[in-house]
C-alpha cells in the first residue's frame, strides 16, 4: 500500500528526557558559611523547576531531622562538653547525619532529574583539613573520604559546585546575617576567620584537583549561565 500521507516527523523538537540530562544527577554545592549557597541553590531549583525538571534538594547537616546534626550545631554553640574540642568526633557526627539520609538520597535519584546537596561530604573535608591544618591530600581528607563513600556507601556527587567568592566578603554575610537575626548567631567555626580563610584554600585546592568528580567553580555572578552549564 502506498503512503500519500505527507510527511511529518512527529517528533520534531521532541528530546527526550534522558538525552538532555542523566537522569538523578547528583550536584553538591560547597562553599564557606556565608558563601551563598542556599541562595544558589533556590536560584538553580527555581530555574529547572520552571523548565519542566523534577528537582530535589538535601540540605546538610540535617537540624531537627537528626539528632547527630543537633548534636554538632549545640556542640559549636557551646554545649556538651569538650566534643568540640575532637576533630574527628565533629567530622563524625556530621557523617552519621549524612548517612542516615542514604537511602533517602538514592530514592531521589531515582525520581528526580536533579539532586541538588546543599553541603555533602566534601564540607566534612574541607572543615576538618582545615582545622587540623592539612591539605586536601592530606590524612583526614583521605579519612572522610573512605568513612563516607566507602564504608557508609554514600552516593558520589556527579559533579560539585563551589561558591568562590572571596573569604572575607563570605565571612561579612555570616556577619550580617547574624546581626539581622538572631536565630543565625554565629558558631564556632564562624567565629574563627583563620578557619574560614583554612577551609577556603583546601576547597580551592579539592576544586583543583577535581576531587572525586569534576568541580565548578561559581562567583555568584550568573545563575542562570551556571545553570546551563551544569545540564549541558
Ligand atoms: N550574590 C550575593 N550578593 C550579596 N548577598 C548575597 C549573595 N548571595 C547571598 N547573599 C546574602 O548573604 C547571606 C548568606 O547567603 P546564604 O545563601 O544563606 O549562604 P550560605 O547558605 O552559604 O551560608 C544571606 O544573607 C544572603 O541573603
Ligand atoms: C555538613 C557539614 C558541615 N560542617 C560545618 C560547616 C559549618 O561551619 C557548620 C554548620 O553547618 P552550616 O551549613 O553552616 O549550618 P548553619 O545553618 O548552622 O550555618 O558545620 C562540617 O564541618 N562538616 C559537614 O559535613
Amino acid at each position: 500500500m502506498v503512503n500519500d500521507a505527507p510527511e511529518v516527523d512527529v517528533l520534531a523538537g521532541f528530546v527526550p528526557r534522558h538525552r538532555l540530562l542523566r537522569v538523578g544527577q547528583l550536584i553538591a554545592v560547597e562553599g564557606l558559611d556565608g558563601a551563598g549557597k542556599n541562595t544558589l541553590v533556590t536560584g538553580l531549583v527555581e530555574r529547572w523547576t520552571a523548565s519542566g525538571l523534577q528537582v530535589a534538594t538535601f540540605t546538610f547537616p540535617r537540624y531537627g531531622q537528626s539528632a547527630t546534626a543537633d548534636i554538632a550545631s549545640e556542640a559549636l554553640h557551646g554545649a556538651h562538653g569538650d566534643l568540640r574540642d575532637s576533630v574527628y568526633a565533629m567530622a563524625l557526627l556530621f557523617a552519621l547525619d549524612r548517612a542516615g539520609a542514604a537511602a533517602d538520597i538514592a530514592a531521589a535519584t531515582e525520581t528526580s532529574d536533579i539532586v541538588i546537596l546543599d553541603r555533602y561530604v566534601a564540607s566534612n573535608a574541607a572543615y576538618n583539613a582545615g582545622r587540623l591544618e592539612q591539605d586536601a591530600d592530606g590524612e583526614v581528607v583521605r579519612w572522610v573520604a573512605d568513612l563516607e563513600f566507602g564504608r557508609f556507601g554514600m552516593p558520589v556527587p556527579d559533579r560539585h559546585v563551589l561558591l568562590g567568592v572571596p573569604a572575607e566578603v563570605a565571612m561579612q554575610r555570616a556577619e550580617s546575617r547574624a546581626a539581622a537575626d538572631a536565630s543565625r548567631a554565629r558558631d564556632a567555626y564562624e567565629r574563627d576567620s583563620d578557619l574560614q580563610r583554612r577551609v577556603d584554600a583546601v576547597y580551592r585546592q579539592l576544586a583543583e584537583a577535581q576531587w572525586t568528580s569534576p568541580w565548578h567553580r561559581y562567583d555568584g555572578e550568573d545563575v542562570a549561565a551556571l545553570a546551563d552549564l551544569l545540564t549541558r
